[in-house]
């Protein structure tokens, strides 16, 4: 048993009906890593999240989060996911910011109602470590898609996750917020010590934060480190990550 694992995918496919979504796909992830999943429209990074996260079966192969096979796990509190988000909450939404990110703990609330206070403390904490406490009492409606997605963020930190998910959190933001938004990333990645896996289109900036990256396009394509990726990027790539980079090149160029 590898202690620093949180999750591992072995060998597994998934098919929605007859095509294979996803193949043969085997990685893993050690604790402290952030990974950044990558690879083009339709090539099966949500379906491998959603394997991940227990929402579909694989056809073959098995998952294990923190060492446990999937269906034996139940401490879902030590995962957070964020999907993406843009236009989430319309200027009309009738919640405030504290009271989204207090949703993040609703299931114990109902039990422990004098524990309320408290959870105001934990809401405002996880605000603050979003750099959004100013705006707590705001009504959510009314921030920008970036600000918006922090409070997501803030609301699965609540329940202080060891892993969290993203599926292509900066779609939304303007551009010159999302390096801030990669700094927070980092931040609760090295400071926190919470694992990421985040999917996105943003090579060159996933490539400057994430400790690992994975470019899938059904199967597996490539799993590294940025430097690794970078080097057989920077001198005569062989075929397979050749071809893969073009791939991935006219993938930025689409997104
Ligand atoms: N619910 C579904 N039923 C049938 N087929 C599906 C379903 N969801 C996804 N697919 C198919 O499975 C394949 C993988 O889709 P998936 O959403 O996992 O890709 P993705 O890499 O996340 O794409 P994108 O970057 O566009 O979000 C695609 O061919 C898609 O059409």
């Amino acid at each position: 048993m590898n202690e620093q694992q949180v999750v591992e995918v072995k060998n597994v496919s998934f098919k929605y009906e007859k095509e294979w979504a996803v193949e043969q796909v085997d990685f893993s992830i050690d604790k402290g890593q952030f990974l950044g999943l990558v690879g083009p429209n339709g090539s099966g990074k949500t379906t491998l999240v959603n394997l991940i996260l227990g929402l579909i079966k694989p056809n073959k192969g098995s998952i294990q989060l923190f060492n446990q096979p999937l269906k034996h796990f139940k401490d879902w509190r030590e995962i957070g996911y964020v999907s993406q988000t843009s236009n989430s909450f319309n200027s009309g939404f009738p919640a405030s910011v504290l009271e989204v990110v207090r949703s993040g703990l609703v299931s114990r609330l109902g039990m422990f109602r004098f524990l309320k206070r408290e959870h105001t403390q934990k809401a405002l904490e996880a605000l603050k470590i979003v750099e959004m406490e100013e705006f707590a009492k705001s009504n959510i409606g009314e921030l920008s898609g970036g600000q918006q997605q922090r409070v997501l963020i803030a609301r699965s930190l609540v329940s202080a996750p060891s892993l969290l998910i993203l599926d292509e959190p900066t779609v939304g933001i303007d551009e010159k917020h999302v390096t801030a938004f990669y700094e927070l990333l980092a931040r609760l990645n090295k400071n926190h010590g919470i694992t990421l896996l985040m999917i996105t289109h943003d090579i060159a900036t996933i490539t400057e934060h994430a400790t690992h990256l994975v470019f899938m396009n059904r199967t597996i394509r490539f799993h590294g480190t940025p430097e690794e990726y970078n080097q057989y990027n920077g001198n005569e790539p062989n075929p397979i990550y050749g071809h893969m980079h073009q791939q991935l090149n006219h993938m930025e160029v689409m997104s």
